[in-house]
């Protein structure tokens, strides 16, 4: 998928929704426990009651990795009924990878031809070598953590270097001389809103990938006034506020309803 082609889905539905996936078994319906497949079950359902009102899906693949082979079969289910019913949403794996050059050509394969997903979350502190194997792949975004929406972001992240730059600031600056740059993304948290100023004069263009609102409190409303940009460059991420909605057997309908809600609210804030 292009840019061009996101910016287009976001305008014409209205929303820039990504529907995170962080299916948990504990968490899940007790009926779809019966089920051959329980985790693809239930992504499937949410899948087709949330579609009308997002245009990304993000598989965290702890989720599924948790699972051993059932859990990678599950992905792989997922991921093959997003592309065959819902071509338009983009698929982000959050598997957070990253390593040197050849490993991370591997991880690359694995998430953009074996498990064809769109996108992959990348923890950047490798450096070049560990990202760029990732933006060799025409039409995929390597999507970098800036500015995590956890406490411990201020570990690192906000550190001045030598005095100077902060951190993330530092990130986005150098990896924006990358190869292939404009297939890159990066991840700030909605809990550091008020961080989006200083970041959009670093990428003015970049889509930013925001999770944290909903469960953890982000507002919705603060990172689009901070966040956007004319192209909207914002895929606003929530995972447990919409799939938890309800734990009962309208779980789906529920998650329908959360994400329509937070659909219209994004609609307003593109008009
Ligand atoms: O890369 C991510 O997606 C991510 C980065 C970050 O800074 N914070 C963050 O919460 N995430 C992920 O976004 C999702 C947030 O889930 P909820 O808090 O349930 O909406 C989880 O899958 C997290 O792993």
């Amino acid at each position: 998928m292009t840019l061009d082609q996101l910016e287009n889905q976001i305008r014409s539905k209205g929303t820039f929704l990504c529907v995170g996936l962080d299916t948990d078994l504990e968490k899940i319906p007790g009926h779809l426990l019966q089920q051959p497949d329980p985790i693809f079950a239930f992504n499937k359902a949410i899948i087709d009651a949330t579609a009308p009102y997002c245009v990304a899906y993000k598989p965290n693949t702890a989720f599924f990795e948790a699972y051993g082979v059932k859990g990678w079969e599950a992905l792989e289910r997922t991921v093959v009924y997003l592309n065959q019913n819902y071509p338009d949403h983009l698929i982000i794996a959050d598997a957070k990878r990253g390593d040197i050059g050849n490993t991370s050509t591997r991880y690359a394969k694995a998430f953009f031809e074996e498990i064809p997903c769109d996108a992959l979350t990348i923890a950047p502190y490798m450096g070049r070598d560990s990202v760029e194997p990732f933006l060799e792949f025409e039409g995929k975004y390597a999507v970098l953590l800036a500015l995590t929406s956890n406490p411990g972001a201020f570990d690192f992240q906000t550190l001045p270097i030598a005095g100077q730059q902060q951190l993330y600031l530092e990130v986005l600056e150098k990896t924006q001389q990358y190869k292939n740059a404009d297939r890159l993304m990066y991840v700030v948290g909605a809990t550091k809103a008020e961080f989006l100023t200083d970041i959009r004069k670093v990428v003015p263009e970049a889509f930013l990938l925001i999770p944290g609102v909903g469960a953890q409190g982000g507002s919705l409303e603060e990172v689009c006034r901070y966040g956007m940009n004319k192209r909207v460059g914002l895929l606003i991420n929530s995972s447990r506020g919409i799939i938890y909605a309800s734990q009962g057997a309208d779980f789906a309908q529920r998650a329908g309803q959360e994400a329509a809600t937070l659909q219209a609210q994004m609609n307003k804030m593109l008009n």
